[in-house]
């Protein structure tokens, strides 16, 4: 049975399940979630996540919620098929693990806020709030000098392979890059050659391919 992915072309962490099948080069459908109509909280989705947000996963009878863990899952499963995305080996699965916590906690809370204000908001006919860019471009920039260190000793965040640690920086960097926030990666030379080569990856180039489509 193909995998389906349920989730919304606006929506990074659809995204994120989306980047993470093209480099496991697994079949996959794409189940469109009309969040305008409110279909993430009809009962059939709620089935597939309580909490009512996209994505969720369905492979055969494993039913799962959570972007990152799906990445994780898909990761481990197909262990044979595409780009690894993972480590095995203790020392560096445990690196792997630090960068990816610290996408989910550092990177993507202050990098999401200011893709609401910059890229969002227009889409939905509303003004920036230009104190609240600010204040998250400054969050952001913090964030990027500990990326711009880590980045100047290894090619990716964990390491010189590309991982998840890197893929789940993906589409929320898609949208910032279309902004005045894109400064904030041009102004630091490693954290700018390690966002060009993995957006210029052909897995991400085919997840855009589908955002523009649906
Ligand atoms: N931590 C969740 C976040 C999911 C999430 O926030 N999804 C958003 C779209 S990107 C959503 O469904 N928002 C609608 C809502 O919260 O009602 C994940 O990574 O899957």
């Amino acid at each position: 049975m193909v995998i389906k992915v349920h989730g919304s072309p606006i929506s990074t962490a659809t995204f994120r399940v989306v980047a993470a099948v093209h480099e496991k080069e697994l079949e996959y459908e794409f189940v469109p979630v009309d969040m305008k109509s409110g279909a993430h909280k009809h009962p059939d989705f709620l089935a597939l996540n309580p909490f009512g947000q996209v994505p969720a996963l369905e492979d055969g009878d494993i039913k799962l919620f959570e972007s990152r863990a799906i990445t994780k899952y898909l990761a481990y499963t197909y262990e044979n098929k595409g780009t690894p995305l993972i480590y095995k080996e203790g020392k560096q699965m445990a690196e792997l693990a630090v960068w990816m916590e610290v996408e989910a906690h550092q990177f993507d809370p202050v990098a999401s806020k200011l893709a609401w204000e910059l890229v969002y908001k227009k889409m939905f006919g509303m003004e920036a709030d230009a104190a609240a860019v600010q204040e998250h471009e400054t969050k952001l920039a913090k964030v990027l000098d500990v990326y711009e260190a880590q980045l100047s000793k290894c090619k990716y965040l964990a390491g010189d392979s590309f991982t998840l640690a890197d893929l789940h920086h993906l589409p929320v960097m898609h949208y910032l890059m279309g902004t005045q926030a894109k400064k904030l990666f041009d102004e630091r030379p490693h954290v700018s050659a390690w966002s060009k080569d993995i957006l210029a990856r052909p897995a991400w180039e085919k997840s855009i391919a589908l955002q523009k489509q649906a």
